[in-house]
């Protein structure tokens, strides 16, 4: 990916690390100075993203190639308000609980706004804020959770390999195999970027 594509990536997609406060989920919650994430930094985390053209999303051959490359074979849209999403205050509630699941979470954001707040390998949390044209893919085992911002509203593509699992296992769930992989897939990353000790 060039850097051109990356910079354009960033109009729809920027993350950063988040503060401790109590404060309205649907807030920023930037760090004091902020702390901002780059695309490359949460793809050492196994989250991979692309912009697209969402005005376009039924005829896009970039978003049928992806598809028929990842095989996501299943799609669906999810619409985040109280006029659209059945027991909206339940669900709200249970987007923000910290949860993993055992395939990939793919959204692309074809309207409105949201947040996905993603653990970094010390526990930290990431906000990911992801706009009209974002796609992203969380990885199966990677703790996160969703919260809509202050604009109160996204439409969202979801996308599947076969027939769609949502079920979400909140935290702790470490026991999963899913999670195990994701954890050791880190550990493997360490260990093949750590000196060799000569005197071992
Ligand atoms: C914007 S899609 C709703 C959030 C969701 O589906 C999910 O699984 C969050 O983790
Ligand atoms: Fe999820």
């Amino acid at each position: 990916m060039g850097a051109s594509d990356k910079d354009t990536r960033e109009e729809v997609l920027q993350a950063w690390y988040m503060d401790d406060s109590d404060e309205d989920q649907r807030l920023p919650h930037h760090k004091d100075p902020k702390e901002f994430v780059s695309l490359d930094q949460l793809s050492e985390l196994g989250v991979l993203s692309w912009r697209l053209d969402a005005d376009n999303y039924e005829t896009d051959e970039e978003l049928k190639k992806i598809r028929e490359d990842r095989g996501y074979s299943y799609m669906d849209f999810c619409e985040v308000c109280p006029e659209k999403l059945p027991n909206y205050e339940e669900k709200i509630k249970n987007f923000f609980e910290e949860h993993l699941h055992t395939d990939e979470e793919i959204r692309y954001c074809v309207a409105g706004s949201g947040y996905f707040d993603v653990r970094d390998r010390n526990e930290k949390w990431i906000r990911i804020w992801l706009k009209k044209g974002g796609m992203i893919v969380l990885p199966a085992g990677c703790y996160h959770r969703f919260t809509l911002d202050t604009d109160n509203y996204i439409k969202a593509m979801r996308l599947f390999v076969g027939d769609p699992v949502w079920t979400p296992f909140n935290r702790p769930h470490d026991h999963l195999p899913a999670r195990k992989e994701y954890v050791q897939g880190f550990l493997q990353k360490e260990a093949g970027n750590r000196p060799i000790d000569a005197t071992a």
